[in-house]
């Protein structure tokens, strides 16, 4: 049985993965982490990952960029592997968890799904096969989503930047002028309960490519990291993504 602990366990993706963790007889949620304590919940719950005492396999962090510190510091210090499924992370905060999984094994993926790291390969293969195509890239959540670009989008912005090296373009909001034939747009849309929606368009002359991935479900990103909590458990210190768990 492999013991978790989940970051961010009261959270909107914490509640869901908890639930999956207490029906799944592969796990056993050992604590969890918030930042307001809360008493009617029926595992040990501590406000910072550094508190936990109970010894445990691996943590899955679905919180907030702001609780990275405390992770990263109690992983370096125990050597437990880390799930990283937060996003809106800075530059250098991205820096320190690859630095990090030089001495501890770390999986970290913006999304979780099978399909959208599919989208991955997809987006390398038409950033290569449509020469002088523009490319848009639109991502849509709930209303409660509080990074944007979501990681997604930017983690497909970054896989067409290694091909064709273009720059990016948040929004067109303010800019008086035409599109850059070597840009890629990103625009985010914040509505309802949508669970992900990521659209990445390829616009040539008379003719347009769209790959289009939409998450019905908070469940399947829950899913997808106790999927990459079973890979990670026993690895070799290193900087796992989904692409190494996913056969594509
Ligand atoms: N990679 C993927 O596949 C997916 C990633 N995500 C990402 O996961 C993250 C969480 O999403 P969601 O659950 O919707 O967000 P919520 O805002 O609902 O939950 C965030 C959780 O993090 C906790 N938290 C905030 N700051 C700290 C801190 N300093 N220390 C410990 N815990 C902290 C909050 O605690 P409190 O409630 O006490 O404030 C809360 O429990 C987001 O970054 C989101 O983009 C979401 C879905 C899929
Ligand atoms: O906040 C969310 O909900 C999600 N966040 C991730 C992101 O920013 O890409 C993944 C997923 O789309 C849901």
């Amino acid at each position: 049985m492999i013991k978790v602990i989940v970051n961010g366990s009261l959270g909107k993706m914490g509640k869901v993965l908890t639930d999956l963790i207490m029906e799944d007889k592969a796990f056993e949620l050992v604590a969890g982490v918030s930042k307001y304590k809360n008493d009617n919940i029926d595992y040990p719950i501590y406000s910072s990952i550094l508190d936990v005492k109970e010894k445990v396999d691996v943590i899955i962090d679905f919180s907030n960029p702001d609780s990275l510190k405390d992770l990263l510091s109690y992983s370096k210090h125990t050597k437990i592997p880390l799930v990283i499924a937060t996003t809106g992370y800075s530059d250098e905060e991205l820096n320190m968890i690859e630095e990090l999984s030089k001495e501890v094994s770390i999986f970290h993926s913006s999304n979780m799904s099978v399909g959208v790291n599919l989208i991955l390969k997809l987006v390398e293969i038409s950033a290569k096969a449509l020469t002088n195509f523009d490319i848009e890239i639109i991502e849509k959540h709930h209303n409660k989503k509080v990074d944007a670009p979501s990681g997604t989008a930017l983690m497909i912005a970054n896989e067409i930047q290694q091909v064709l090296n273009n720059e990016f373009n948040y929004g067109r909001h303010g800019k008086n002028e035409k599109r850059k034939e070597n840009e890629i747009g990103i625009h985010a849309v914040r509505g309802g309960t949508i669970a992900g929606d990521h659209s990445v368009i390829f616009a040539g002359k008379d003719e347009i490519l769209e790959l289009n991935h939409i998450a019905l479900s908070k469940e399947i990103f829950a899913q997808g990291s106790l999927k990459a909590a079973k890979f990670i458990v026993n690895k070799e210190n290193g900087y796992y993504n989904m692409k190494d768990v996913v056969s594509i």
